[in-house]
């Protein structure tokens, strides 16, 4: 299994592009399976997550023609078959999203429960009772989701009671080819879900109102192929500026959205960065100072994301003055706060407090990567720690971040993959 060996690194200095987004491209990539023709998706990131989508859709019949590193076309107009199957539901999530797609085209689909993971138990209530809003019969067997449908799925409007992104994405895919108009009300305002309505309204979909609590989805007989190219990863260029950040540093994030970061960018400016802004580029500089503690609320989209909770716990360790984190996604999302504790950060954890005590003197030490984020505040831990620090069990971090070590090298840290 791989590992991360690193030193003790200088102040992260220079320019970094940034990859096509890990959340936006799993969904678009699942969304070709409404279509009846090839669809070709470009800045599609080179990770673990989208291997595993790519082994799913040929798994089904798809035809996948991976043109150059980060394009592919996939053809899944014609299917052998509608089950997916644990061995790969269980290695990634966002599996359970082929199960829209496949009941609104095919009339069924078996797709295996995907279970808890680090961060909390995850369930899919709110995808299943959805599509039964639709008209599916959804039955739970031997750790299937086993659902069909009559005809066409229906149209329905459908209360989420609680903001669920996969849950939003899910239905709208099922939706798009249903009979009549879907509403979903209490949906997630999240970029990934206008990245998803782009995609499928490219398709020749009707989605109106993403990026809203209210998506209005006017279903439509058949979806073609298209080409799309997938947002750029707002968490990789929040990941990377929280790194120069806690290093003093000084970088510019290319081929970025920043409208995607607003209370990201809003908390490292109350950290002391000064931010600059393009259409496409973010530059952070510390101006040579070490970052002031924030406090920071996860919440759905706009809010702070929890995907870059993580992070910000390592900022606060090593930052000037006292901070609190307060995670309110998952109910179990500090797994990387022992780790760090081990590397001498000062954080007590309170219920779904993180209370940091900044300053800490980090010292480097073998830590456990215990998923994909944690992973990335252990790096980032280890690039200012003092001495050696080794992250294993990056296979986490392969599941969401490209070439993490050599554009973090490119930067001026020390960082080597081990292989093992
Ligand atoms: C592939 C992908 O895009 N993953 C992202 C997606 O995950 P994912 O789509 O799984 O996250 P959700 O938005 O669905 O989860 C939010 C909360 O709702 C709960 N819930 C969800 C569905 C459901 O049927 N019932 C239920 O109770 C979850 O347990 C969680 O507590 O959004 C999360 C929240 O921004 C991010 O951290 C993940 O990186
Ligand atoms: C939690 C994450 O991803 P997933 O939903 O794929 O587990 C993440 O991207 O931080």
């Amino acid at each position: 299994m791989d590992k991360l060996v690193i030193k003790e690194s200088p102040p992260l200095l220079g320019t970094v592009v940034i990859s096509g987004a890990k959340n936006a491209a799993l969904p678009v990539l699942i969304s070709s399976l409404l279509t009846d023709g090839a669809c070709t998706f470009t800045n599609v990131p080179k990770l673990r997550d989208i291997n595993t989508t790519l082994l799913l859709l040929k798994d089904f019949g798809a035809k996948i023609n991976q043109t150059d590193t980060n394009s592919v076309e996939i053809d899944a107009s014609q299917l052998d078959s509608v089950t997916a199957s644990y061995d790969l539901v269980r290695t990634m999530r966002a599996s359970i999203l082929v199960l829209g797609p496949l009941l609104a085209k095919y009339g069924r689909a078996n797709v295996s429960l995907p279970g808890g993971c680090a961060i909390g138990a995850r369930p899919v209530n709110l995808h299943l009772s959805g599509l039964e809003k639709m008209g599916a019969k959804v039955d739970v067997e031997e750790g299937y989701v086993r659902a069909s449908v009559n005809g066409r799925l229906q149209g329905a409007r459908i209360f989420m009671d609680m903001v669920s992104v996969g849950a939003t994405e899910n239905l709208m895919m099922a939706a798009a080819l249903a009979e009549g108009t879907t509403i979903i009300e209490n949906a997630a305002r999240e970029p990934e879900i206008v990245d998803l309505a782009n995609c499928i309204n490219a398709m020749g979909g009707k989605v109106s109102g993403a990026g809203s609590d209210k998506v209005t989805i006017e279903g439509v007989e058949s979806l073609s192929g298209c080409e799309y190219s997938i947002l750029p990863d707002r968490i990789e260029t929040g990941t990377f500026l929280v790194a120069a950040a806690v290093s003093k540093g000084s970088i510019r994030c290319e081929k970025a959205d920043p409208t995607s970061l607003d209370a990201v960018l809003s908390k490292l400016e109350q950290a002391g960065a000064t931010i600059e802004v393009g259409e496409d580029w973010i530059s952070l500089d510390m101006k040579g100072q070490a970052p002031t503690a924030v406090n920071v609320k996860t919440l759905p989209h706009p809010g702070f994301p929890t995907d870059m909770q993580a992070q910000f716990v390592t900022l606060n360790a090593v930052a000037n003055g006292n901070g609190v984190i307060t995670e309110t996604i998952f109910e179990n999302r500090f797994m990387h706060v022992p780790e760090l504790q081990r590397m001498g950060a000062k954080i007590e954890l309170e219920g779904n407090n993180a209370y940091t005590q900044g300053s800490s003197t980090l010292k480097g030490a073998p830590v456990m990567a215990t998923d994909l984020r944690a992973s990335a505040s252990l790096i980032i831990a280890g690039l200012v720690a003092k001495g050696e620090t080794t992250v294993n069990r990056i296979y986490h971090l392969d599941r969401g971040y490209e070439a993490i070590e050599s554009k973090l090298q490119a930067l001026g840290a020390n960082i080597e993959r081990v292989k093992e």
